[in-house]
């Protein structure tokens, strides 16, 4: 099959690339190597995907290194291009030169607490970009697509845990409003234009590969350098934190999924049904790394909701979701990694 993944370079989108491309299919990559994090990591997450383990010579003039990326990473089975969701006419091109079996829309603006600096950013990207690439696939007749959703659509729901069913009218950042709505207008392009759509609602991903700004990632590389980490509130804040092969599971089950029914639109929760507060996140990456933190206790920041937990009883019935790594070894494997790197 051919698959169009957008956000290919990011952290998820890299571990699905090299999963569909291991099983036999063909994948094209849209990327803008958006600077929110260095495109050093996303070059790399790129080679990686593609199982191209040969040091990368950078020269730090980014278009260059795109480029060289570009060339260097072309096949029959996949094609990179370096291109922003928000100009509609290049997106046009792309999608025009290929034929695609199958959208899977993982680009955003994705931090939580950025959006409270930037919102009308994040609604161009998160939601103009969205419905670019919705009116495209309308005209041209493209009938499948799966598009990353968020937990933090829930906001401070005091329900636990949370179903697809619940109320999420209450987001409390920009971020998560722009999830909730790509949510709503998903459905009108399924309403209309019959195409097939999962949102797919991730609880805090982590693993190798995770973005350099996600508190598990910061923290192991903050203690490991001897620097103090920003430690937000009292340690209570809690989350469903996802391991990256259970996400990927899920990602590949919702396509087998769409793949083999029609008129499909669904939100399904990707979590491990499992809740762990910031002291035990904490305290979990220090026996890892056999080192403890000098914490940095700062106040609880706007937007940072208390608790996540998923409710995956949907995710396991519709898809068949196996989640199958838990905190203690989703840690240690992060950690493996980390210091391997
Ligand atoms: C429920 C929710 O909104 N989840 C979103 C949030 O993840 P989420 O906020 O869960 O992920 P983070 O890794 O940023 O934070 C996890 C925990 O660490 C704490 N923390 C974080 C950073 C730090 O320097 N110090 C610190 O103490 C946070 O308060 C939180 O309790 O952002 C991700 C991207 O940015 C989104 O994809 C998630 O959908």
């Amino acid at each position: 099959m051919n698959y169009l993944v957008t956000g290919g370079s990011g952290f998820i989108g890299s571990h699905l690339i090299e999963q569909l491309l291991q099983n036999g299919h063909s994948v094209i990559n849209i990327d803008n190597f958006d600077d929110f994090y260095s495109y050093h990591i996303k070059i790399k997450n790129t080679l990686e995907s593609i199982q191209n383990f040969s040091e990368f010579d950078f020269t730090n003039k980014k278009d260059d290194d795109i480029k060289k990326l570009i060339s260097l990473s072309q096949s029959d089975h996949y094609k990179l291009y370096y291109q922003d969701i928000r100009d509609k006419k290049g997106l046009e091109n792309i999608f025009k030169n290929h034929t695609i079996d199958l959208v899977i829309h993982l680009a955003a603006l994705a931090g939580v607490r950025p959006s409270i600096e930037s919102p009308l950013e994040y609604e161009e990207v998160n939601i103009r970009g969205t419905m670019n690439l919705w009116e495209i696939c309308k005209d041209l007749g493209i009938k499948k697509f799966i598009c990353a959703s968020s937990s933090s659509v829930y906001g401070n729901n005091k329900k636990i845990p949370f179903t697809e069913t619940d109320n999420v009218d209450t987001p409390i950042s920009p971020y998560a409003a722009t999830k909730k709505c790509g949510e709503v207008l998903g459905h009108v392009y399924h309403d209309l234009y019959r195409i097939d759509m999962i949102q797919l609602r991730f609880f805090t991903v982590y693993g190798p590969r995770q973005r350099p700004d996600l508190a598990i990632h910061k923290f192991t590389k903050l203690i490991s350098e001897d620097k103090e980490i920003p430690f937000y509130g009292d340690g209570t804040t809690a989350r469903d934190y996802t391991y990256i092969d259970d996400i990927i599971d899920g990602i590949t089950k919702s396509i087998h999924y769409i793949e083999n029914n029609h008129n499909v639109y669904e939100i399904i929760n990707l979590g491990e049904n499992q809740v762990i507060n910031l002291n035990e996140m904490l305290s979990t990456i220090e026996h890892n790394l056999g080192k403890i933190a000098l914490k940095k206790n700062l106040p609880m920041q706007p937007g940072d909701v208390q608790k996540t937990n998923a409710d995956i009883t949907k995710a396991k019935a519709l898809i068949g979701y196996k989640p199958a790594i838990n905190f203690q070894n989703g840690i240690k494997k992060f950690v493996e990694w980390f210091l391997r790197k």
